[in-house]
């Protein structure tokens, strides 16, 4: 017999500090469900359900709908049982759970982190002040704006970034065909490494993803086309072998992605959905299990947010 858990939970919203822009539409708002689990002997797990509906996983609403529904009082047998339409909150209550033993946080450094640069020519202004803070890998959002002129800052940005800088292009399934060749030509012989286009078109393009990345010699990744358990087993099947990226906090139930990532040993790029420092720990310690190739993992999106309502969250979960 499982043991119970108390349960709890609460809605939160915080403010980007500037609209996030992509080839998604403009996100003012970063919303996400606390959950606390309290053992028999009073040990607290805190998770956190990050839904990102454009990218297939439940939405807030469909999450907050689970929770409702649920008994003050849950065991582990109804979390493992959470379905798979729900995967932000497989990973939400899972890690609640595996946080009441929690280990020490993963330590890193800027260096290891992947920082996100605003949309557009804002991206020039922005580089040099994350790196001055440590951070050597950067992601630029394209298919924002027109292309030609994105190819124009483009050109601006890979000159002005130091040579040791890695550059990432995340189109957010946003080209079409022919401009996603014109990106990976523009990729060839740069002053910098552009380690990878993510997403360069729609998920229904599989096929002509997988004939880019084998036509060009920058790297393609996937992202929504693999937002999910589900999904990443597919485009696997289907012969993808360049980069994943998992956005742990959708992609569904820890212990499942775990098994999965040792079993088919991926080029694997952990990456943000913008949650708080509890799905944070929770991600990072997956990534620092799973990630291999030594990339950088895109969680250097703090800057994206106002730091002190981060860190009355922190306290949330270190003083419950
Ligand atoms: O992966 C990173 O470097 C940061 C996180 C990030 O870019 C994203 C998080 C969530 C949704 C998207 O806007 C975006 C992405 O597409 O990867
Ligand atoms: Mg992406």
């Amino acid at each position: 017999m499982f043991p119970n858990y108390e349960f709890s939970f609460r809605p939160i919203a915080r403010k980007f500090v500037r609209s996030l822009i992509t080839n998604h539409g403009i996100w003012e708002v970063r919303e996400a469900i606390i959950l606390r689990l309290t053992d028999t002997t009073g040990k607290v797990g805190w998770g956190e359900i990050a839904p990102i509906s454009w990218f297939g996983s439940e939405t807030l609403e469909q999450a907050l709908d689970f929770c409702r529904q649920l008994p003050e009082e849950i065991t582990q047998e109804i979390i493992f049982s959470i379905p798979d339409d729900l995967p932000a909150c497989q990973f939400g209550f899972e890690s609640a759970l595996e946080a009441m033993g929690s280990g020490e946080d993963v330590t890193t450094t800027h260096a290891q982190f992947s920082a996100l640069l605003p949309a557009g020519e804002a991206a020039l202004h922005q580089w040099r002040s994350l790196w001055d803070e440590g951070y050597r890998t950067f992601k630029w959002k394209i298919a924002v704006g027109e292309v030609a002129q994105e190819l124009r800052i483009f050109d601006l940005l890979t000159k002005s970034l130091p040579a040791s800088a890695k550059l990432r292009l995340d189109a957010n399934a946003g080209l079409s065909y022919p401009e996603a060749h014109l990106w990976l030509q523009a990729c060839d012989n740069l002053p910098i490494e552009v380690e990878f286009i993510e997403q360069p078109l729609p998920v229904e393009q599989f096929s002509q993803m997988l004939e880019l990345s084998e036509a060009y010699p920058t790297a393609i990744a996937l992202d929504e086309s693999v937002a999910n358990l589900k999904q990443l087993a597919a485009c696997y099947a289907q012969g993808w072998r360049e980069v994943f990226v998992i956005k742990p906090a959708i992609a569904g139930s820890p212990s499942c992605l775990r098994q999965f990532c040792q079993q088919h040993e991926i080029d694997a790029v952990f990456s943000s959905v913008f949650e708080t420092a509890i799905a944070r720990k929770a991600s990072l310690q997956l990534a620092a299990e799973l990630s291999r190739n030594n990339r950088a993992v895109g969680f250097g999106v703090n800057h994206l947010f106002h730091q002190e309502a981060e860190n009355w969250l922190q306290s949330l979960w270190n003083n419950p």
